[in-house]
């Protein structure tokens, strides 16, 4: 497909419709190109939520892959509600920098105590005290009136600002709290010594036009605004964190609260990704910016769903299967005209290889020609007439029609029957502890009806399968992606598997399918390795495909 960079800019100048502020003449707009910290709390309110749990490795892991990915300030977790989460943060805090540390406590002596233990180490650190301001927590909560609130909040904030500079101070519930009592509580916390101000729409509850006006509002009067960083923490409930948490850094927040892949309580936080891709793709609109390696965006996201088992939608912005796929026909006829025609940012920034053209039930011609081009078939308008009406059958009773598929359909055989080494038996022997050794044993038929025998060993299961694989056929491939997935239900549930590898500069696909996944595994790595082998024993010539129609 075509590779030209992308135009997606847009109108040159976008108006801001913005509604009007509460206090519009008090507040200088933020300077251009601003930086808005990245706070990630997927170890904290992400990891509260059901589902999410880490262990103390796994938290460690993931803290070093935000530091990488470049946020600002790492919430490490919340101390007091176990022994297991100080050694966990104790562990993040001798490690990680790069990035802040925060632990969030109650306003409460001994979370405060806890949090500052966890942070011992840590190179910069950061207390989050928080406390509920809404009328509904104080008095159904809490059980605190709006005085005793404060008290409160001061008495957490000046106790935290022993320990350290850097204090945090959130009113929980913030979005439903009288705005005047926000204000005044803010300033409280400021005088009490709190550097950041956080705003979070706990329940997320807000709209964007809110959010931004309340901001506006709180910058113009709270008490010595200027001394404190406002933040935003919006979660998810009605779907708008992201768009909330874009309002609120129009309205002033200078650092936004997120969460890999959205994870947090209920429906989850702002998603970093969404965030942060919002910001660059429309950095125009929004004069603000970010350090985040937005490359790292995809990797950190995966390594997420690793670790906690929490597998993102398909479709999800930026790091869903989806977001750089097309399967229609007219949108993959823009596509390799103009990748921008559909695509806003480019696949390569945000950690994917490339966008993907899926074949099939609503691709068209343009998408099938170009890919049995790459495979190396140029046919005329015949002949691909011909092949696409082939095509079409077949993806209606596929999902997805596959690189072996059509070469199958080119070449008027089956798929199975191409040219090359078919599987005959495998065995696969593993375990689980220091003495177990997986190996893995195929016998192969190749194209000229010899056999070959091999085994090797490997890290697991299906690296010993693909050792021996490639030592029967002489084809080494370096993978990209191995995934397997079910695509029927029950007992007899039929697995397909489906590898990505690079070779020769090219990436190719594989996929194979069993109801068992080491043998639809095979399949899948021997597609691709039949694939290398037909290419480089011979291209086939366009005349003499043609003359097999
Ligand atoms: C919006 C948020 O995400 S807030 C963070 C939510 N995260 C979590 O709760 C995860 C960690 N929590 C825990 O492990 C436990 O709740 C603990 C260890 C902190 C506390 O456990 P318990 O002492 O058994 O209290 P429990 O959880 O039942 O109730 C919370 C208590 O904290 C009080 N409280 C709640 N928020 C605050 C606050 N910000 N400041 C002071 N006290 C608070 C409540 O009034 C209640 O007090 P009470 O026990 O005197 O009635
Ligand atoms: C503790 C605070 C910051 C929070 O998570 C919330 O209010 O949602
Ligand atoms: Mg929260």
């Amino acid at each position: 497909m075509s590779t030209s960079e992308p135009d997606v800019s847009g109108p040159a100048h976008v108006t801001r419709d913005c509604p009007a502020s509460i206090a519009d003449a008090a507040i200088a707009p933020p300077a251009p190109g601003e930086h808005v910290r990245i706070f990630d709390t997927s170890l904290r309110d992400g990891e509260q939520s059901p589902g999410c749990s880490m262990t103390a490795p796994q938290k460690l892991r993931f803290a070093h892959a935000l530091s990488e990915l470049g946020v600002d300030v790492i919430e490490v977790g919340f101390p007091a509600s176990s022994v297991a989460e100080i050694d966990a943060g104790r562990a993040i805090a001798r490690e990680v920098r790069g990035s802040t540390l925060a632990a969030l406590a109650r306003c409460h002596a001994g979370d405060i105590e806890a949090a500052a233990r966890t942070l011992d180490a840590a190179r910069a650190a950061r207390l989050h005290v928080f406390i509920s301001t809404s009328p509904l927590h104080r008095e159904h909560k809490l059980g605190l009136s709006r005085e005793q609130v404060i008290e409160r909040a001061v008495m957490g904030v000046e106790l935290a600002r022993r320990h350290f500079d850097d204090v945090e101070f959130s009113a929980e519930d913030a979005l439903r709290t009288e705005p005047d009592f926000l204000a005044e509580i803010c300033g409280a916390a400021v005088a009490a010594g709190a550097t950041t101000l956080n705003i979070p729409d706990t329940v997320g509850y807000t709209t964007p036009a809110e959010i931004r006006a309340l901001f506006e509002y709180l910058r113009a009067n709270v008490r010595d605004a200027h001394r404190a960083v406002f933040s935003a923490h919006c979660h998810d409930d009605l779907g708008l964190a992201v768009a909330n948490s874009l309002a609120a850094i129009e309205g002033g927040a200078r650092q936004v609260e997120c969460t890999i892949n959205g994870i947090g309580e209920r429906a989850g936080n702002c998603a970093l990704e969404e965030l942060v891709m919002a910001l660059n793709v429309r950095s125009g609109y929004f004069d603000a910016r970010t350090r985040i390696d937005t490359r790292r965006l995809l990797p950190t996201s995966r390594l997420l769903s690793r670790i906690t088992g929490m597998q993102v939608q398909r479709n999800k912005a930026i790091v869903g299967q989806n977001a750089f796929a097309h399967e229609s026909g007219i949108h993959q006829h823009g596509m390799l005209k103009h990748r921008g025609t559909y695509e806003i940012m480019r696949p390569e920034d945000v950690g994917w290889v490339q966008s993907q053209i899926v074949l099939g039930r609503h691709s068209g011609r343009a998408a099938l020609s170009d890919r049995l081009q790459s495979l190396g078939f140029a046919l005329d308008e015949a002949r691909l007439n011909q092949v696409f009406a082939g095509f079409k059958t077949l993806a209606e009773k596929k999902r997805e029609v596959f690189d072996a598929d059509l070469e199958a359909l080119v070449l008027g055989t089956d798929a199975p029957t191409l040219h090359g080494h078919r599987l005959l038996h495998l065995h696969v022997s593993t375990g689980v502890g220091d003495d177990s050794l997986p190996t893995a044993s195929v016998r192969l038929l190749d194209a000229d009806g010899g056999q070959v025998s091999e085994a090797a060993v490997g890290d697991g299961p299906v690296h010993a399968l693909f050792a021996a694989l490639a030592r029967a056929t002489g084809i080494a491939l370096h993978i990209d992606s191995y995934q397997v997935s079910s695509v029927t239900t029950g007992d007899d549930a039929q697995g397909q598997a489906s590898v990505t590898a690079r070779v020769d500069g090219a990436e190719l696909s594989g996929s194979g399918t069993s109801t068992d996944i080491l043998e639809a595994s095979a399949h899948a790595w021997l597609e691709i390795a039949n694939r290398v082998s037909r290419t480089r024993a011979a291209a086939p010539s366009p005349q003499r495909i043609a003359a097999t129609a």
